[in-house]
């Protein structure tokens, strides 16, 4: 039921009987609803009558809300806990914007040598790839005040397309327009971003977000720019801002408290230009922002941002008098002593959340064990190696579906991962070999077939070339060996595509695809005709690959593929090499010498 009470503080006479009344035209069918227009439960009543004044008492003195006079209306679906939780969160955990963001604050010295040791090219290991994650997602959510679900819809295609913005001052920032974050408000979400914030991002774009797909084989549509370890979209960014505050044992701040205690602080300390400016960064509701009568622009954006972060690191509201070091000493202190006090089924729990078991998950280091397990990090962590170690083994058998390994090839295989520590043993993967009944090789086949038919490969975009016209580069590492993507386009005769080539213009681009069929007759694949009928909306992404004889990277293959009893040709880019990410895909066009400027 909902019920509407007055806000005392509207009302500027005393005479609280005096209530306008809105005309009641609707008629109800319901019997109970017809009960409660009867009773004059549709109509506003004043603070102080019965029914009000009984409602009072049950939010203050049951539900311990002393501001109850704020709370405009009580669904069902609030429940008690639920308002005491986010009651007490918002009058005990955090006062100022400075609290807010601790969590930044305590982890920015990991956080930077993790970032220091991917820049300068250095492994970083599983729970080194999570604090990167962690802290940009809490990053964005604390420090940007953005909504859990901006960070988690973020696309890839959204940070690859961020704006430079300078300002006035000359600092070059760059802006970040998330479109589908499904929050409540309609408005586009912008992140603005400074330099270094930026190089952060990208540091993790780069050598953290590759490692995390290369735990996933199948394609999601909208590639989302975070995603967790296992390569898929994070599932719920507001859980690993929980663990990350765990993981340094500090309260947790939701993104929706931050966002609260900035608003009450902007909106004592702002002057109106200012908290226009903040309104327009936080996406407000459309109301909020239409009451400022202005665009949403890249410079008010990074003004905005400029702002916020001048409230995060404003002095005024610290209250710390120890320097932040003793700050973060403190806390790690703290961090230890309380996982003493967790259970051995808890610890583990809270293990496994800090650091999943994957396939290529590294060893974790003792002082990260204690750190979130404390008395319970060996009984945790030989479980945790337990787990892994059936993975990997699971993970070898897996490469030999048909035929059984010998044990020098089993032995091969398992020194090509590169597994440092808790290795899988050769008898182990041949006293638990089994024949897979050729499921795999049709199930890769199909998997592959998807993909040629929807055309959504991933780890893969285009961009453009001021020589070349567009390109294909890579978003992923590819390893070698591996389908990058295929050639898509309308099948032809050889005859049809020598037609269609002698009408192409000499120096028109040219996008077809000669090869020989099994049976050595010469066929062709056209991508000059676009769309081509399957896909209407799509430009398929191998028609823009680029030619290089040097230095290509891929190179075509036919497949035959089988889809209901039909047999297709398919031609597959395979990886020639390990490829990077941000990497030109090229194949060799066997075009001569003086086409391209000489790249032929
Ligand atoms: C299959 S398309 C590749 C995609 C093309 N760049 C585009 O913008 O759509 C082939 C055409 O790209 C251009 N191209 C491919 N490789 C090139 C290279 N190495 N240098 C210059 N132009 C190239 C040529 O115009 C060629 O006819």
């Amino acid at each position: 039921m909902q019920m509407q009470m007055l806000n005392q503080t509207n009302n500027t006479e005393d005479d609280q009987s005096a209530l306008y009344q809105p005309p009641m035209n609707q008629s109800w069918d319901n019997k109970l609803r017809k009960a409660m227009q009867m009773s004059g439960l549709y109509q506003k009543h004043p603070l102080d009558c019965d029914l009000l004044a009984g409602f009072a008492k049950y939010l203050r003195d049951d539900h311990n809300i002393p501001n109850f006079k704020q709370e405009k209306s009580m669904s069902k679906q609030v429940s008690q806990e639920i308002t005491r939780k986010r009651y007490t969160q918002m009058m005990t955990v955090a006062k100022t914007p400075k609290e807010c963001v601790a969590v930044l604050e305590v982890a920015k010295k990991d956080f930077l040598g993790v970032i220091g040791k991917a820049m300068s090219e250095e492994s970083l290991d599983e729970p080194e790839q999570l604090l990167m994650l962690y802290y940009l997602e809490s990053l964005l959510m604390l420090k940007h005040l953005q909504r859990a679900g901006v960070v988690k819809n973020m696309t890839l295609n959204e940070w690859l397309s961020r704006k430079e913005c300078i300002l006035p001052n000359g600092e070059k920032w760059t802006v970040i327009g998330v479109k589908q974050h499904k929050t409540a408000t309609q408005q586009l979400a912008t992140v603005s971003l400074d330099e270094e914030e930026d190089a952060w991002l990208d540091t993790y774009y780069r050598h953290v977000r590759p490692a995390f797909l290369k735990n996933c084989d199948d394609v999601e549509e909208d590639e989302r720019f975070f995603i967790s370890t296992a390569g898929r979209a994070i599932y719920n960014p507001s859980n690993d801002l929980q663990r990350f505050h765990a993981k340094y044992k500090l309260p947790n701040i939701t993104s929706q408290v931050a966002r609260h205690i900035f608003e009450t602080h902007t909106k004592a300390n702002f002057t109106d230009a200012e908290k226009a400016l903040y309104a327009d960064y936080l996406a407000h509701t459309t109301a909020t922002s239409d009451r400022h009568y202005r665009m949403k622009t890249p410079l008010n954006v990074c003004m905005g941002m400029k702002l916020i972060s001048k409230v995060a690191m404003s002095s005024e509201s610290d209250n710390e008098t120890a320097g932040p070091s003793s700050a973060s000493t403190r806390c790690r202190t703290r961090a230890l002593s309380s996982s003493q006090t967790l259970d051995e089924a808890q610890a583990l729990n809270l293990f496994y959340q800090s650091f999943p078991v994957t396939i290529d998950g590294q060893s974790i280091k003792k002082k990260d064990r204690l750190l979130i397990a404390g008395r319970h990090e060996r009984h945790c962590y030989d479980k945790w190696r337990n787990q892994q170690e059936k993975m990997r083994r699971d993970y070898v058998i897996a490469h030999f579906p048909r035929r059984e390994p010998t044990a020098r090839k089993a032995e091969k295989y398992i020194k090509r991962q590169n597994w440092e520590k808790n290795k899988v043993k050769v008898e182990d993967v041949l006293r638990y070999w089994q024949p897979s009944t050729n499921i795999d090789t049709k199930n890769e086949n199909k998997a592959i077939m998807k993909l040629v038919k929807s055309q959504k490969w991933k780890g893969l975009y285009i961009s453009n070339d001021p020589v070349k016209g567009r390109k294909v580069m890579t978003t992923r590492k590819f390893a070698e060996g591996e389908v990058v993507c295929d050639y898509h386009g309308l099948p032809l005769s050889g005859k049809q595509g020598k037609e269609l080539l002698a009408a192409t213009d000499e120096d028109e681009m040219g996008y077809l695809y000669f090869y020989k069929d099994v049976s050595g007759k010469t066929c062709c694949i056209d991508a000059k005709t676009v769309p081509c009928p399957c896909h209407p909306e799509k430009d398929t992404i191998g028609r823009r690959i680029n030619h290089s004889r040097k230095r290509s990277n891929i190179k075509g293959q036919l497949q035959q593929l089988e889809e209901d009893g039909k047999v297709w040709n398919v031609i597959l880019f395979i990886a020639q090499r390990d490829i990077p990410v941000q990497e030109e895909l090229l194949f060799d066009y066997g075009v001569s010498r003086k086409y391209f400027g000489g790249e032929g």
